[in-house]
């Protein structure tokens, strides 16, 4: 019998989505209605839905394979904040009928980069077009010990706040990317831009969180507004020292002591970096756990009796840092 060869959406799934399932059992080989799979005595599933659209979340024209990467990220970031290990994602893509074959091809070669590199599967999806820009979705599973996930509100008063690598590359490299910053250093440059592009998800170090961290989520919206939906969880306040905010080399170059660009980092969002907070006793395993994993951990504040969810930026004189916004909202 002749195989038909793979054209319209059940050859698009046969040519480009089936190879990325193959090494997930529970995919069933995307052949059947939906994917199957048990977990592991004394684990549970976190599950997390991210959704990425052209024009909001990327530049139309960004390459497929930095979108890919991206759409992956920002979710197995998700699972990190949980303390969860990567296991599988589901895929809804909504394509405009015109778009080039070929950008589809380097879309999945962009998964297939990442699953290898962050040892994920995937699952299943759906494939539906669209009159309207690209858009994209991901659900990403994890596991994580039973009852163990990291919760956003177990914060206290007393508790230290610390955040992983560092804060607003993305936001200024996102500047740069609208033309708002002219960055002449060209290393500088591009690391703003592939923090932008390719957002560095703290796997390792979220599931290394758990017995650590009273309280975690990963910063997206931007480091002011995450730490607030911390707080406001956790039923307190905090004290944010803008000084101790970590910034990269090129962030520094960026900012170059402008106010309103340090601002925006740490508003901007987009980071994809954990945000926790922990008690005193926990800052010396915290301090070799980013040793170990080649991550730095900062402290960069503390949580405080208060208004629930009220964040205070201090600066370096220990003032109050007015800000106009404290991160991204989609309305
Ligand atoms: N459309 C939706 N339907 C159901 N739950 C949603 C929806 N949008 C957001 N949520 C839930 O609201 C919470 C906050 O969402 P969000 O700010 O997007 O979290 P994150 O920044 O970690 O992705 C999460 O628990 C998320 O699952
Ligand atoms: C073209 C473009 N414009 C603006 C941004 C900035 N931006 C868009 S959405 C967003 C917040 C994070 O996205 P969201 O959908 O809120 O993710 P979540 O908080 O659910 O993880 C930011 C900082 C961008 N990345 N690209
Ligand atoms: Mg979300
Ligand atoms: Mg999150
Ligand atoms: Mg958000």
């Amino acid at each position: 019998m002749a195989t038909p060869p793979p054209s319209g959406e059940f050859g698009r799934i046969s040519r480009y989505f089936k190879p990325l399932a193959a090494g997930f059992a529970g995919a069933r080989g995307l052949r059947d209605d939906a994917a199957v799979f048990g977990l592991p005595e004394g684990q549970e599933l976190v599950v997390t839905t991210d959704a990425m659209v052209a024009g909001v979340h990327f530049f139309p024209d960004d390459r497929p394979e930095d979108i890919a990467a991206k759409l992956l990220r920002c979710n197995l970031s998700d699972l990190a904040a949980m303390g969860a290990e990567p296991l599988a994602y589901t895929l809804a893509t909504a394509l405009p009928r015109d778009l080039p074959e070929a950008w589809l091809g380097a879309f999945v070669r962009g998964l297939a980069g990442d699953q290898e590199r962050f040892g994920i599967g995937l699952a299943g999806g759906d494939s539906v077009s669209t009159s309207g820009p690209i858009t994209l979705s991901v659900t990403a599973f994890g596991l994580v010990p039973a009852g163990r996930a990291l919760p956003r509100w177990g914060g206290q008063p007393g508790d230290r706040v610390f955040v992983t690598g560092t804060i607003g590359d993305a936001a200024l490299g996102l500047e740069i990317a609208y033309g708002r910053l002219d960055m002449p250093d060209a290393a500088a440059r591009d690391h703003l831009l592939r923090r932008l592009r390719r957002p560095d998800p703290r796997t390792g170090l979220g599931p290394r969180l758990i017995g650590l961290a009273t309280g975690a989520l990963d910063v997206s919206d931007g480091l002011v507004a995450d730490l607030g939906h911390l707080c406001e969880e956790s039923g307190c306040a905090a004290l944010l020292y803008g000084d101790a905010v970590p910034l990269s080399e090129a962030a520094v170059g960026a900012i170059d002591g402008d106010a309103a660009r340090l601002a925006l980092a740490i508003t901007g969002g987009d980071d994809y970096e954990l945000l926790f907070c922990a008690p005193s006793s926990a800052t010396e395993t915290l301090a070799s756990l980013a040793a170990d994993s080649g991550v730095s951990i900062t402290q960069i504040g503390e949580l405080v009796p208060g208004r629930a969810g009220t964040v205070t930026v201090l600066d370096a004189a220990g003032a109050p840092l007015p800000l106009a916004r404290r991160g991204w909202d989609h309305f």
